[in-house]
């Protein structure tokens, strides 16, 4: 039986749904409610134009039909392995780094693939950043100031391809006529993604499920036209702990394949990352984390298991430090 501290429930009406149609100021206030409280929540009524998503869409479907050798040979193309200490689930991925160059001149697909990559990447880029905007000035701080990360040259965003296969299709050749095939099976294990924010949109098929502060797992409906949006790591440590980066993970259940596109907004790998002294010095609190770089912390995460609390060792002893944030 499952703990009390892991308890799933099968709806998420505690998850907030933002309209970014709304006056800004009230946008900006439940966002900056959602950061703190959950880490996580979805956005609807976005700028987003839902061709540019269906055109992204249609080309992960026809990558993800492709036979396994011929998708093997793509760079960033992972099955099953997710990072590089022995964490497998139910999945199968394509990481794709966004720097202009790279999308345009992608090592599968064609010239429509992309038009259709770069595209996507440009539009939930500048949701993220408008996200980033309001959030900031929900704080109190300068507009841009975590959208400027995120906007520099050599920004360190990627865009990941998630294929979660129906329980029919499991990649580990388990059959239907499997017992065990009717339980949930793990996707993506449990985890907090490390950069900024990440702005992810899903076909109809559910399965991500965060972790609330009270210890429940609670189930995302899926909603094609929203997007799902997540604190990550850096800007946890950016807001001095103030905002949670939430721990989530995707199972398989249904008879149906789901797809995910999840657009990871980082800054640039010599980035400064620390608690912004404005935040510090507004709640009187101390530093919880030193400043380190984004390079510092993405070599020390690959050396760490999947949901392996990557953030305790960047904890903060001493008080002394005032670097320029985010320089
Ligand atoms: O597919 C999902 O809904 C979750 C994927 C995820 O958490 C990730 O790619 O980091
Ligand atoms: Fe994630």
């Amino acid at each position: 039986m499952a703990k009390e501290s892991q308890k799933i429930v099968a709806v998420d009406q505690d998850i907030p749904v933002i309209d970014m149609s709304l006056e800004r100021s009230r946008v900006s206030m439940q966002i900056v409610k959602a950061c703190e409280t959950i880490g996580f929540f979805k956005v609807v009524n976005h700028a987003v134009d839902p061709d540019v998503t269906s055109r992204m869409e249609q080309e992960s479907i026809n990558f993800f039909a492709k036979p396994v050798l011929e998708k093997k040979s793509v760079f960033g193309y992972g099955l099953k392995d997710i990072g590089l200490k022995g964490d497998i689930g139910e999945v199968e991925y394509l990481l794709l780094h966004t720097k202009p160059l790279v999308l345009s001149q992608l090592s599968f697909g064609n010239d429509s693939t992309n038009s259709a990559v770069t595209c996507y990447v440009e539009a939930v880029k500048q949701l993220a950043c408008e996200i980033l905007d309001l959030t900031a000035e929900g704080l109190g701080l300068p507009p841009h100031t975590f959208s400027k990360l995120i906007r520099a040259v050599d920004s360190d965003s990627v865009l990941r391809l998630n294929h979660y296969p129906s329980s029919d299709q499991f990649l580990s050749g388990a059959k239907l006529s499997d017992m065990s095939v009717s339980l949930p099976r793990v996707g993506f294990g449990e985890h907090t993604d490390p950069q900024i924010l990440t702005v992810l949109r899903s076909n109809e098929v559910g399965g991500l499920q965060v972790a609330f502060p009270d210890g429940r797992w609670v189930s995302v409906s899926p909603d094609p036209s929203a997007f799902c949006v997540n604190v990550g790591d850096l800007l946890q440590v950016m807001t001095n702990g103030r905002f949670i980066s939430v721990r989530h993970r995707a199972v398989t259940t249904e008879d149906a394949s789901r797809l995910s596109m999840a657009y990871f907004a980082g800054p640039s790998v010599h980035a400064k990352i620390g608690p912004l002294p404005a935040i510090i010095t507004a709640a009187d609190q101390p530093r919880l984390y030193r400043t380190f770089t984004w390079a510092d912390y993405k070599k020390f995460a690959y050396s760490l298991r999947l949901g392996d609390n990557r953030l305790d060792i960047f904890r903060s002893c001493v008080d002394d430090e005032h670097d320029e944030i985010g320089s």
